[in-house]
């Protein structure tokens, strides 16, 4: 049996044209994963009315952040998968869940160089709905219609893992060398309350209150929220923050339905006003620097913080193609090929 890999982002458009961004938004927002909604209300939200107004919008952000050789998502995704695969002695496809890269051209890749077992990598640290579910609930039917004999295998969440968190932490460490910060925020892309409740496996577990993502459950293999709290729990460990000096916030909110809290722009704003003049942001939901990252938060963000006074607005890099996150990724692969 020969092995493979497929990494799994999350996708871009093809170019930051209002068309490009259109095409992209309709099929990322029609993911019943994503909008988790029924078909028909889903089809009239998405087509009769985000997609009149949003993807002009979003093309004018995506235009301030594109570089020359195309979305910073998948070129620094491009970038970690062929860093891994020098360590790496099998093939190492990438793939996105929306867009031009699909999953199928990924697994008809490994196909085509002779792999029948796969490690399907959705590259997200912590489990959701949106993320991780939609990529393995997609595979699962493309092996079925396409590929029957192939062995598919998923990484799951890896959010806990302590060598994540030490490379996480590292990193964060190395870019913060030199920078004023009074208050850390870790920045985590949000998603409704309603997905933690429907992802809740014990179905009374998750109450999105003070206390329940700090109870140990079984809920929290799945539960988004407690995994991004966690996060920002280790590393604080690991960098030895002192209590009050970091915090937790979800960005990125779409709708009128209330989505994870505390929001990150009010965050930021909050802060500002209260006379903190020295912030610094991770985004630790994302492995790779994108929209939401370069423009939301780098961006917007220092906008915000700067509006209410404060001074020094730190945005710290994801993981990107960071030597010890490549050095991770192909320990954790070979691993799984030596098991
Ligand atoms: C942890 C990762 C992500 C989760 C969870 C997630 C949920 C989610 N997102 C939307 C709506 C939009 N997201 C958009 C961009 C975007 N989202 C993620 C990651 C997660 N999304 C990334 C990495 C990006 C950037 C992609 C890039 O090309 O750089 C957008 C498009 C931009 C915009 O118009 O604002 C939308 C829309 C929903 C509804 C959702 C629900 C759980
Ligand atoms: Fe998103
Ligand atoms: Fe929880």
């Amino acid at each position: 049996m020969k092995k493979g890999v497929l990494l799994v982002n999350l996708g871009s458009p093809d170019s930051p044209t209002p068309k490009d961004v259109k095409k992209y938004l309709g099929e990322f927002l029609m993911d019943e994963r994503v909008i988790d909604i029924p078909t028909i209300a889903r089809a009239a939200l998405v087509k009769g009315i985000i997609l009149k107004t949003r993807p002009k919008q979003s093309a004018a952000a995506y235009q301030k952040i594109w570089w020359d050789e195309g979305s910073p998502l998948i070129v620094l995704s491009e970038r970690l998968q062929s860093k891994v695969q020098r360590k790496v002695d099998f093939p190492v496809a990438l793939a996105m869940r929306y867009g031009s890269m699909t999953i199928k051209k990924g697994l008809q890749e490994l196909v085509d160089k002779g792999v029948s077992e796969v490690l399907l990598f959705p590259l997200y640290p912590q489990f959701a709905m949106a993320t991780t579910e939609t990529i393995t609930v997609l595979t699962e039917e493309l092996r079925h219609a396409y590929f029957p004999n192939l062995k598919i295998e998923s990484f799951p969440a890896f959010y806990n893992k302590e060598d994540y968190i030490e490379v996480l932490a590292n990193s964060m460490k190395k870019h913060l060398e030199g920078k004023k910060f009074d208050h850390l925020l870790f920045s985590y892309h949000g998603v409704p309350e309603r997905h933690i409740r429907k992802s809740d496996v014990t179905k009374s577990h998750c109450k999105i209150d003070g206390s329940c993502c700090k109870n140990a459950s079984k809920a929290h293999e799945f539960c988004y929220r407690h995994q991004c709290f966690e996060v920002t729990r280790l590393v604080g460990e690991k960098l030895e923050l002192a209590e009050g000096t970091f915090s937790t916030s979800f960005q990125s909110r779409l709708g009128f339905d209330p989505w994870l809290q505390p929001y990150t722009d009010r965050t930021i704003e909050r802060f500002g006003k209260k006379g903190v003049k020295n912030m610094a942001i991770a985004t630790p939901a994302f492995v790779s620097d994108c929209l939401e990252t370069l423009e939301e938060i780098a961006m917007e963000g220092e906008e915000i913080f700067h509006e209410m006074g404060g001074e020094n607005f730190t945005t710290i890099p994801c993981l990107n193609d960071d030597q010890e996150w490549v050095d991770l990724l192909a320990k954790w692969i070979n691993n799984w090929a030596k098991a």
